[in-house]
């Protein structure tokens, strides 16, 4: 089938990518020039492990192709994805701006039959509103649908996780629509992999709900994890415990600096939103942001209990990245901490696998943050190291190397990534999340 994706980023790159890795044309439409260029030649905009190889496949087989052009890109198919950005506006709610302006281009440019498909994550009924406004410029009399199939990839697994889904839900109002995504999607359901059919509205509300819900089982986690370091108890034991219920699952269950991330803090805010805009108020997810705002104190009231003052205090990061695996810092914990720490006088030096690039752009580098290309050389002669992205080959690490290395052996882990009897025989003094 042939398929056209509208945004080149995270989403509409992964979705490209693997739809034409499972037997489709596709076209993918990006309004940045740069990064048409750059996709052109071959080179990801992004960080995404496996993404690389799928775009090296789709372009050198002639089944993925890029293009500024909306016009060429919504008449290349009769299935049009949109995946393009959704902020937050400052009152909290979704920033649907991109997506109405995606939906007026594709009215003004579609001569046939079009299947629009929402994949940005939208607030619920905005398939009404992308009707109403591909109707009101269509002007002409010419047959479409609008389909709402939200997005559940995470970053840092992105193909993983859009060839492997734990289900793909397609919220459609006819027969043709729920045909064409069905035959889209019939390689992964063929597979095993479930596919719920709903109606748009039901589509829309199943992904604000999800993203909440998980946020809300991390700050859950993080409140358990400052009453286990009240009361001596192990919030990893505690997880574990937990998760062994299946009705509760230990997935989602790692304390730590808080939930950053493009989704979840904007997801958050727009699903409260949602329910004011109703008369309902979410005070539930109010506390989960509330929970999540504090995560940064309290890492900076451990790190100072640690070293009592931060003035002049050589200070190695590892990990920069909102998670690991990716080179992606919007939301990142350590765009709140890093300030912190320079404003209390800390002399930083910083080391990330993959995103020292994009936070390099947003804090330049100077005499108290330095950027360094490798993780021993940013512990070197430092007074402590904080741990603040879970980069599996931290865990990796020789931390013998990095204890003879730091002037102090002080460790405070944000993401829990050691075992504190083994960071101590080591002779390590370490803190970490809800553990003494
Ligand atoms: N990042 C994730 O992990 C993830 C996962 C699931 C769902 N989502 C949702 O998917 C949507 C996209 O997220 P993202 O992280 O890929 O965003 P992104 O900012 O990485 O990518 C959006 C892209 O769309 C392009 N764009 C905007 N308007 C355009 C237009 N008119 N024509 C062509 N290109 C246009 C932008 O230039 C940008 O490259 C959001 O609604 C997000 O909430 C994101
Ligand atoms: O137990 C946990 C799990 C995650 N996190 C944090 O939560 C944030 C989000 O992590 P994750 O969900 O793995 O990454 P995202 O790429 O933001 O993916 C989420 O947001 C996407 C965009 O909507 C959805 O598609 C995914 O299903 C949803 O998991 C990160 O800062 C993590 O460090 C924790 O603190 N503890």
């Amino acid at each position: 089938m042939r398929v056209t994706v509208i945004g080149g980023g995270y989403v509409g790159l992964v979705t490209g990518a693997c739809f034409s890795h499972l037997g489709n044309e596709v076209l993918i439409v990006e309004k940045v020039p740069e990064k048409v260029e750059k996709l052109r030649r071959g080179e990801s905009p992004i960080y995404e492990p496996g993404l690389d190889e799928l775009l090296k496949e789709g372009i050198e087989g002639g089944s993925l192709r890029f293009t500024t052009d909306i016009e060429e890109g919504v008449n290349f198919s009769d299935v049009v994805f949109i995946c393009v950005g959704t902020p937050s506006l400052p009152d909290g709610s979704a920033d649907l701006s991109q997506v109405e302006e995606v939906a007026r281009l594709t009215a003004k440019s579609m001569k046939s039959y079009k299947l629009l498909v929402e994949k940005s994550t939208v607030p619920v009924n905005t398939h009404q509103l992308v009707k109403k406004t591909v109707q009101r410029y269509l002007g002409r009399d010419i047959p479409f649908d609008v389909a709402s199939n939200p997005e559940f990839l995470r970053e840092g697994s992105a193909v993983y996780d859009f060839l492997n889904p734990d289900r793909i839900v397609v919220g459609v109002e006819g027969d043709k629509a729920r045909e064409i995504m069905e035959e889209l999607y019939r390689p992964l359901t063929e597979r095993g992999f479930p596919l719920l059919v709903t109606d748009p509205a039901t589509a829309e509300l199943i992904k604000h709900a999800s993203n909440s819900f998980l946020a809300m089982k991390i700050s859950f986690i993080n409140m358990v994890a400052d009453l286990c370091e009240r009361t001596g108890a192990d919030i990893e034991l505690v997880a574990e415990g937990m998760g062994y219920d299946k009705r509760i699952g230990r997935a989602f269950l790692n304390a730590g600096i808080g939930y950053g991330g493009s989704c979840f803090p904007k997801d958050v805010k727009a699903f409260i939103k949602i329910a004011e805009d109703v008369g309902l108020d979410f005070g539930l997810l109010r506390e989960v942001e509330k929970i999540n705002s504090e995560r940064i104190g309290r890492f900076i009231e451990k790190v100072l209990n640690a070293l009592w003052t931060l003035k002049d205090k050589k200070i190695a990061v590892w990990g920069l990245a909102f998670k690991p695996n990716t080179d992606d810092i919007r939301e990142a914990p350590s765009l709140k901490l890093i300030p912190e720490l320079l404003k209390k006088g800390a002399r930083i030096r910083a080391y990330d696998p993959k995103a020292m690039e994009n936070f390099s752009r947003v804090f330049l580098p100077g005499d108290d943050l330095m950027y360094v290309q490798d993780k021993y050389e940013a512990v070197k002669g430092a007074e402590a190291l904080l741990i603040l992205t879970e980069w599996e080959e931290f865990a990796k690490a020789d931390m013998e190397k990095v204890r003879e290395l730091m002037e102090l052996p002080i460790v405070v882990d944000g993401r829990n990534v050691f075992k504190p009897n083994h960071m101590r025989a080591l002779g390590f003094e370490y803190y970490s999340i809800g553990r003494s």
